[in-house]
């Protein structure tokens, strides 16, 4: 299975690199608008101007429900390889600063937009998001009908798609104009370069298969110290492609982080003697990053707290011997409630997943590691959002209590991690005072 290696802008996979001749990514004009198409795998294609930069670029095409947080959208590592489709229909209306990355870079493979902010607008704008694009070599599409592109991805899943603003020939496309019915496929019509960046599209690799977590993770590791005063705890975080705002929740409940590569062994995490292990969010297909899968058995072997969010959500579960599947477009947004199986209660969570867990909503599951729960449960459409281990210090969830963006109902789950961190202390001191 090929693996997607995106790099902004750019085709995404290697044998996908855009030939030798062809235009670097260039800024869009907004003065003088550039003809750019969307295809879609199915052979349905929209027509719309540049955003972003010009150039061509492939991906999975998946939208986002989230009225806010575009710059944290962007810059998610979860979203690699990823062409992100905004619902909502203004965006860049606050521009662009410094403080609400959430890694060093934009990570998406392209974005889309119906209706981009001509001019932003905020005390905190240093810039325009389409120059900021530009710069980072991001290829964007805009003034295309964004609902009928999300309605047909609801109906037929989440799938490849390419933008191109360079094409020699997109005079036969078909047009969102045509109709946004699911049976508006038309292949026929096109013209040679359409045709040929279908063939591209189809030859481009699936989300399926694709292990992009070493891709997107910390090339070495480094530390995060605790937001104020000593560290009370020691967490060991294994990097999958985590955003900055995790431990620096962690850091503000007095936890010092060690963020590490995602090939990190399980020998080498308790190496560090950690209070706890975290496992972050990430790209790709949660069925491959075996590594990660033994690295986690190690230390669940030996009782060290586990937290798991979002991949590492995914992650627990494999190590557990669950199976994850491909949902059929996935959740992404700030809207997604979920429902704590224990209280009752209500949380409306930050999410950004295609793939989850396939395990019992009700009962007690038998695992290597003891006895599992699912802990929360999806209100859409009752996807497993989170599991409890009853026998192991060990819990996740499948949304971001980081919540960057999104709204701030489940933080209290870094404190529940804290206190399983200061619970298996306190076992480990009662059980030493008693040897002695
Ligand atoms: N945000 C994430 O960690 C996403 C996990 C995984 N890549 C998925 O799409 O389901």
């Amino acid at each position: 299975m090929s693996t997607l290696t995106t790099t902004p802008g750019s085709a995404a996979g290697d044998q996908l690199a855009a030939p030798a001749a062809a235009p670097a990514n260039r800024p869009a004009d907004r003065a003088n608008p550039t003809r750019a198409v969307l295809m879609l795998e199915d052979g349905r294609s929209f027509v719309g101007e540049a955003y972003g930069a010009i150039g061509e670029t492939f991906g999975e095409a998946v939208f986002c429900t989230g009225m806010t947080g575009y710059q944290e959208t962007l810059s998610d590592p979860s979203f690699h390889g990823q062409i992100v489709i905004m619902t909502a229909p203004h965006i860049g209306n606050t521009g662009v600063n410094d403080a609400d990355y959430e890694s060093d870079r934009i990570q998406v493979a392209g974005f889309v937009v119906r209706d981009p902010a001509r001019r932003p607008s905020s005390w905190r704008s240093r810039g325009s998001l389409d120059d900021e694009l530009a710069a980072a070599g991001v290829v964007g599409i805009s003034g295309i009908d964004t609902r009928a592109l999300t309605r047909h991805l609801r109906e037929r899943g989440a799938m490849r798609c390419a933008i191109s603003s360079t094409l020699a020939d997109d005079s036969a496309v078909n047009d969102p104009a045509a109709g946004d019915s699911a049976a508006g496929v038309d292949e026929g019509g096109q013209s040679a370069a359409l045709a040929a960046l279908l063939d591209r599209v189809r030859s481009s690799p699936e989300m399926v298969g694709a292990d992009l977590a070493p891709v997107v993770s910390t090339p070495e590791p480094y530390v995060v110290p605790a937001a104020s005063g000593t560290a009370q705890f020691k967490v060991a975080a294994l990097d999958l492609g985590i955003k900055r705002a995790t431990p620096a929740a962690m850091a503000a409940l007095g936890c010092e982080v060690h963020v590490l590569p995602a090939r990190t062994t399980g020998e080498e995490l308790l190496a560090l003697e950690p209070d706890g292990v975290f496992l972050s969010n990430g790209p790709g297909d949660p069925a491959t990053a075996d590594y990660a899968v033994e690295a986690l058995r190690t230390v669940l072997r030996a009782d060290v707290p586990v937290f798991g969010i979002c991949f590492g959500h995914q992650l627990l579960a494999r190590a557990l011997g669950f199976e994850t599947y491909k949902l059929t477009y996935g959740h992404r947004g700030v809207n997604q409630p979920v429902g704590d199986v224990a209280t009752g209660r209500i949380a409306v969570t930050s999410q950004n997943h295609g793939f989850a867990v396939r395990a019992p909503l009700t009962g007690v599951t038998d695992t290597p590691f003891g006895r599992v729960v699912a802990s929360h449960i999806g209100l859409n459409d009752e996807v497993v959002e989170g599991l409890e281990c009853l026998d192991v210090p060990a819990f996740s969830v499948q949304f971001h209590p980081e919540a960057a963006p999104g709204p701030h109902d489940a933080a209290n789950l870094f404190e529940r991690f804290r206190d399983l961190m200061a619970a298996a202390r306190q076992a480990r001191a009662a059980v030493a005072g008693g040897e002695s």
